[in-house]
């Protein structure tokens, strides 16, 4: 049997119950055959692929604190830390009651590639809990996030993991986390990353995941002859991501007709406000019901349904799995161009594969929204040398490093024969320099 499939069943044997690791793992090591066959003996012989599917370190820890009625609650915590050969671990946390050790692992395993491919020196990391900040008062989010910390702040530090946030956990919990780490540890270090902009963040890190993911779709389409200015798009999402990739994509020149958050999904034929969906999300954390109060010639649906709706590019920036095999078929039948992922792992392997199959242009997340950790790294770089730099130095840095990846995952794809597969010129790319580094320290 090859190394690529030993390791596929090994992966799923020692890790039951792990079904969306299995899947990043699959996802990987299916694109990467080619390389890890042209290298099998040595790479058998060095356990690569075992050591490069096993995290470095896995923490899991109860979260006890105490709710507006006095009444304790208990949460899981995880940290997955999963490679450092090319820097601090690195990666967000995620609050949410789907998580489980399954979903940090996929994310973690994800981020090893996504941050190589950012060209800065980070590993990969990724962490959270099942607790769900949806209808908690500020005080509970602190309680929460204070005990989350106490915890956590043994493991992490600005040399050794640095934290961001994900899904759940934006400007307000990263600055309670914050505040509990410096209180025990005494430290006021650049240990968190999405920072408020009086204590260490970084202008454009807020905006850098959406901004980035239309730089790299403008670039991706440009090298493929198209222009992105006119273009209709549906978003999933009303969050960090999909907000932000709404606001640059409107800039762009591109209609925005579609977002949605885990209830249901607004469509505006006369594309999105913005500025409605940020009071809505932002200002008042309330649902999307709402935006026909702002918009009335807008429709509010129940469910799920954005990838019904025709357009040009599809966006997908909530969460994995969100985008399935009818959505593909859908989104072909209506003709759409290109589908770059603005979330992690947001489309399954059978629609990756049809819309591969079908010649629509696909991005994989690790690509496409790897401008959010590249910026923390560079909040991490000013926290370094204690300075700030503007928005517009740090929104040219950003424009650069999706650029440089859209050409490196194209070229690393047309070196190996498969020109086009970007899901293949990712994971190579990626790979490549993390096992560069792997090899040059020794067994470790
Ligand atoms: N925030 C960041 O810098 C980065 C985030 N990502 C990824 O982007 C995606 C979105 O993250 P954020 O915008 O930061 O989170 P967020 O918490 O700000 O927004 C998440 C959005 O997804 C929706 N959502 C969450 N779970 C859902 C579910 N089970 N079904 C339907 N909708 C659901 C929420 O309603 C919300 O609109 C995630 O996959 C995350 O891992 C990737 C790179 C960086
Ligand atoms: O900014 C970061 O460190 C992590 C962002 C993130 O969680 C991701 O890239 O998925």
């Amino acid at each position: 049997m090859s190394y690529v499939d030993e390791t596929i069943e090994r992966v799923v044997a020692q890790n039951p119950s792990q079904p969306e690791f299995h899947q990043a793992v699959k996802e990987v090591l299916e694109s990467l055959r080619v390389v890890i066959e042209a290298n099998e003996e040595a790479y058998r012989r060095d356990a690569l692929l075992e050591r490069l599917t096993t995290p470095e370190r896995i923490i899991m820890f109860r979260v006890p604190w105490v709710d507006d009625k006095g009444q304790v609650q208990v949460n899981n915590g995880y940290r997955v830390q999963f490679n450092s050969a090319i820097g601090p671990y690195k990666g967000g946390l995620r609050f949410h009651p789907s998580v489980t050790l399954s979903i940090i692992k996929f994310l973690g395993f994800e981020q090893v590639f996504k941050n190589s491919l950012t060209g800065l020196p980070i590993g990969g990391g990724k962490g959270g809990s099942d607790f769900d900040p949806k209808g908690k008062s500020d005080r509970e989010i602190m309680a929460f996030c204070q005990s989350f910390m106490t915890e956590l702040c043994k493991h992490i530090g600005a040399d050794t993991d640095v934290p961001a946030g994900d899904i759940g956990v934006g400007g307000r919990e990263i600055g309670y986390l914050f505040g509990q780490y410096k209180r025990i540890r005494n430290l006021y270090e650049g240990v968190l990353t999405g920072k408020g902009l009086t204590y260490g963040g970084s202008l454009a890190r807020t905006e850098a995941t959406g901004y980035g993911l239309l730089y790299f779709t403008r670039e991706l389409l440009k090298l493929n002859g198209i222009d992105i200015a006119g273009k209709t798009a549906c978003i999933s999402g009303a969050g960090n991501v999909a907000i932000y990739a709404a606001e640059k994509a409107t800039e762009m020149g591109v209609k925005v007709l579609t977002m949605s958050d885990s209830t249901g999904w607004i469509y505006d034929p006369d594309g999105i406000d913005v500025a409605a969906v940020k009071e809505i999300k932002e200002v008042k954390r309330a649902r999307l019901t709402e935006y026909k109060n702002y918009r009335p010639n807008s429709e509010y649906h129940e469910g799920r349904g954005v990838w019904s709706v025709k357009c040009d590019l599809a966006l997908p920036c909530a969460t994995q799995n969100e985008l399935l095999l009818d959505d593909a078929k859908a989104l072909k039948a209506n003709g759409t161009i290109a589908v770059c992922e603005g979330a992690n792992m947001p489309t399954t392997l059978e629609a990756t594969q049809y819309l591969q199959e079908n010649g629509i242009i696909f991005a994989p997340g690790k690509a496409a929204n790897a401008g959010g950790v590249a910026t923390s790294a560079l909040e991490m770089s000013q926290n370094s040398e204690r300075l700030s730099w503007t928005f517009d130095e740090v929104d040219a840095k950003l424009q650069q490093i999706m650029v440089t990846i859209c050409h490196n995952i194209s070229d690393a794809a047309e070196k190996y024969g498969m020109k086009g597969n970007y899901v293949a010129g990712a994971n190579i790319a990626g790979f490549e320099k993390v096992v560069n580094a792997m090899n040059a320290q020794g067994i470790c």
